[in-house]
């Protein structure tokens, strides 16, 4: 029999529960038990939903209040000293760890832990951060044994999901001042995994999913050399411990395959068929004689209605070498990726609702698909012709082609991708009209998004308040803005983006091609929480989408303030793509839309305007290649195209917070920014030594403080983290800025903590005038 399995769980809850238990936690509004409760009621409603839907194999573990990855940095007991000294409730030291601490009152002031994109996903996880003398030591009840019996209790028996050794170590670093190679202590962590395998064998496990994501990678030889001794010991631990599943996710492993040799101890194998469908056969060649194949049929990070017929004949290949009893049905990843469920979307149009499915309605599918590999199609017959016939809809719907869209692509020519001059004589002539200090000050873009902003959108939205009520409301928040700005005294103003209920599904709203959800939340980080817009179709731009908050914002500034727009490649990252369409072309109908609206801008008066990119970085292919350089080319062209239908006059600006650049700055150069504002704040500022060794010309913020803590850094910190900048920078190529938007923050810690970036930027304006 074709088993079904998922491998893990969205866990914000239909409502996002969880967010909103976190939050009141952290708030005060609750009591940590009431946070665990809700947690665990999370869990079970989650595990029943799977159950129902008839899943095989139903996954554990895959919860975490905040991260899973910070659940295996408790669990092995990697926590820095700085955050152990205070001997914090577990729960409170795992949240200072995520998202930083600080309680004057009590003496504990303590940043959080560095937080990353996970794979090329707009998820973010927090970075094991390794000593020198690094120990590890598994927690008293481990989260994983916890789960497991609470699922049992519950009637649901449960498959434990695990980060492995190797990925846990390759996605470490070492901490600040310390230079440990974490994949050097492979040895002492694991015995921790095996004592942790002995403990969930005892509590019945039978089986584990183990996940090491990074055989997508192009590895260090030390990290491929790792699978060997680590798995020659997980995989021999007999009847003390369960069986393996390794699953990797998000990319193929045929470049990896000679590992799977020493993973022949394993039970299973699970790879990402969605992504890497050609990858099968390799797989299959390399399985020991009686190894399970682990089949990611249905797409764990896009909300596209899986097509049966072709995910059948998928399996039906791997049947046809393995037979039944060694393929498993699965999603390609964990559906962490993808909203809870499309039964909370009461407004979608009925023919193009017919063509998604979200997490739960993805359960049903590898169950479906499961099933009709084991009894026979005719077993699921109406669900295969109902799923035949969304599939033709949609291969045939009008909705989803716009000829006029298509004739202005191809007519599309190469000088529209370059900026009239090059960088010295458009900074000479934007240096006549806008007039900046050295270490010019400026933020990214959003203020505080209040309760009442909130509230307000929220009523306008439901039709409570009228449009002129909600437009008179954003432009008195715009003028408080402009008015703290004038009183923070920072060189170039935002508008404070208040009208926007996030930076990509805000211009999904304004264009044509897209449609936008009610319910849709999918988890970016800690309680954070996205709403991808959907683009079905060819896309355009009815009308300007940002030109009349700009230009009033600009009416009333006494200095410059930035236009604001999300550039092309993350409009296109942070939505869900088409997978009908390849992405290079979406990227160019956004950038042709882009740039009417940035051509607009400047026609409506706007100096300075911000293009950010923030997904840049993340869209690239996870192995360097031919299919990296071709999407860095059509990337830098989308950005390219949207930017530059503007005169030498206009100063254009771009945002990305990340900082690895270092196989990627070529591109960043590329994109012909005259001003970057770079994320930097938490890695070392090592990294902009790039930019020197590159002779990068033109200007940039790299962030000195980090917005996602609530955390007020010191006047004295910012200093120290310039000082640190210009021995890479040049001072007068240096802006200093946050790390990225402040949407997330509260007024009194953004007013603080500009207070002091602005005290810093000054001291170094006077010592460099001198
Ligand atoms: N798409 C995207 N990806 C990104 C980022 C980003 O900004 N956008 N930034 C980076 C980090 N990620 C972030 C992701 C989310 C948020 C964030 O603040 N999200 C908000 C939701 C933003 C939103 O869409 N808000 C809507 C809906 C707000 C809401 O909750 N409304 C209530 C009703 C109003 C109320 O009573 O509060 C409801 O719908 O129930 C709005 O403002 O209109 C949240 O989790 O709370 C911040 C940073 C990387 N990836
Ligand atoms: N302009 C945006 C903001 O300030 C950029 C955010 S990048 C995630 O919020
Ligand atoms: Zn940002």
């Amino acid at each position: 029999m074709v088993q079904s399995s998922v491998l893990g769980f969205p866990r914000m809850g239909k409502l996002r529960d969880l967010k909103k238990a976190t939050e009141a936690y952290w708030g005060g509004k609750i009591s940590r038990d009431d946070l665990l409760a809700e947690g665990k009621r999370l869990r079970q409603e989650h595990w029943k939903i799977q159950k129902d839907a008839g899943v095989d194999i139903i996954p554990s573990n895959d919860f975490a209040f905040y991260d899973q990855v910070l659940d295996h940095i408790q669990l092995f007991g990697v926590i820095p000293e700085r955050y152990s000294k205070y001997n914090l409730h577990p729960v409170d030291e795992y949240f200072a760890m995520g998202r930083g601490l600080q309680k004057p009152d009590e003496g504990v002031d303590v940043p959080s832990l560095e937080m990353v994109k996970w794979f090329d996903s707009n998820y973010h996880y927090v970075k094991p951060t390794l000593q020198d003398n690094q120990t590890f030591k598994l927690a008293a009840n481990p989260k994983p044994v916890v789960e497991f019996l609470e699922a049992k209790e519950a009637g649901v028996v449960t498959r434990p999901v695990i980060l492995g050794p190797v990925s846990f170590l390759v996605l470490a670093k070492a901490d600040r001042g310390q230079s440990v190679d974490p994949i050097t202590q492979l040895d002492n962590l694991l015995p921790v995994y095996v004592e942790l395998l002995n403990k969930l064998k005892a509590a019945g496990v039978e089986d584990v999913q183990i996940d090491e994501p990074i055989l997508v990678f192009d590895l260090a030889a030390k990290a491929k050399a790792a699978f060997k001794p680590a798995y020659e010991k997980l995989g021999n631990l007999g009847a003390q411990a369960p069986r393996l599943t390794l699953a990797t996710y998000f990319g193929d492993i045929v470049h990896n395959i000679d590992v799977l040799s020493s993973l022949q101890n394993l039970h299973g194998i699970h790879v990402d068929l969605v992504r890497n469908p050609e990858q099968l056969d390799t797989v299959i060649g390399a399985l020991g004689p009686n190894q399970v194949l682990s089949a990611g049929v249905v797409d764990g990070r896009n909300i596209w209605k899986t097509n049966f017929q072709a995910a059948i004949e998928k399996v039906e290949l791997a049947i046809q070498k393995l037979g039944k009893d060694r393929v498993i049905v699965a999603t390609s990843s964990s559906l962490l990726h993808v909203p809870h469920t499309l039964a909370s979307e009461k407004n979608l149009d009925a023919e193009i609702r017919d063509w998604f499915s979200f997490a739960v309605e993805k359960t049903a599918e590898v169950v479906i698909i499961a099933k009709a590999v084991t009894e026979g199609p005719a077993s699921v017959k109406e669900q295969l012709e109902a799923n035949a016939k969304s599939v033709q809809s949609r291969a045939s719907s009008k909705r989803t082609n716009d000829p006029a869209v298509k004739a202005r692509q191809a007519s599309v020519t190469p000088e529209q991708h370059n900026r009239k001059s090059p960088f010295p004589v458009r900074h000479a002539e934007q240096g006549k009209s806008i007039n900046l200090p050295l270490f010019p000050t400026t933020t990214i873009g959003s203020f505080p998004q209040t309760k009442e902003i909130r509230i307000q959108r929220n009523k306008f939205t439901k039709g409570e308040i009228t449009p002129e009520e909600y437009e008179k409301f954003i432009e008195k928040e715009i003028q408080d803005v402009i008015k703290i700005q004038e009183e923070l005294d920072l060189d170039v103003f935002v508008h404070g983006e208040p009208e926007r209920n996030d930076m990509v599904q805000y211009f999904g709203e304004r264009l044509t091609g897209y449609v936008f959800t009610t319910h849709a939340w999918v988890q970016s980080y800690g309680s954070r929480c996205v709403r991808p817009p959907i683009i079905v179709g060819d896309v355009s731009r009815p009308a300007p989408m940002t030109v009349k908050e700009s230009k009033y914002a600009v009416s009333i500034s006494k200095k410059p303030c930035k236009g604001m727009i999300t550039g092309p490649v993350t409009c296109l990252r942070w939505s869900f793509p088409r997978d009908d369409v390849h992405q290079s072309v979406q990227a160019q109908q956004l950038a042709l839309a882009l740039r009417d609206e940035v051509v607009d801008l400047e026609a409506a008066g706007i100096q300075v305007i911000q293009v950010d990119e923030p997904a840049l970085r993340e869209g690239l292919p996870l192995r360097a290649g031919a299919e990296r350089e071709a999407y860095l080319k059509w990337a830098v062209d989308a950005f390219r195209l949207a930017t530059a239908g503007v005169t030498d006059n206009t100063q254009v600006h771009s945002h990305f917070c990340y900082s690895e650049f270092q196989d990627f700055f070529h591109a960043i150069a590329a994109l012909d920014a005259d001003v970057l504002s770079i994320e930097n704040s938490k890695s070392d500022a090592k990294l902009l030594k790039v930019f020197i060794d590159e002779a990068y010309p033109r200007h940039i913020g790299p962030g000195v403080y980090d917005i996602h803590s609530p955390r007020v850094p010191s006047e004295q910190e910012i200093k120290d983290r310039i000082e640190e900048m210009l021995q890479y920078l040049r001072p007068d190529q240096l802006w200093v800025n946050p790390d990225c938007g402040l949407k997330t923050r509260q007024w009194p810690e953004t007013k603080a903590a500009i207070t002091n970036m602005n005290n810093a930027a000054k001291y170094f304006r006077q010592k460099y005038s001198s």
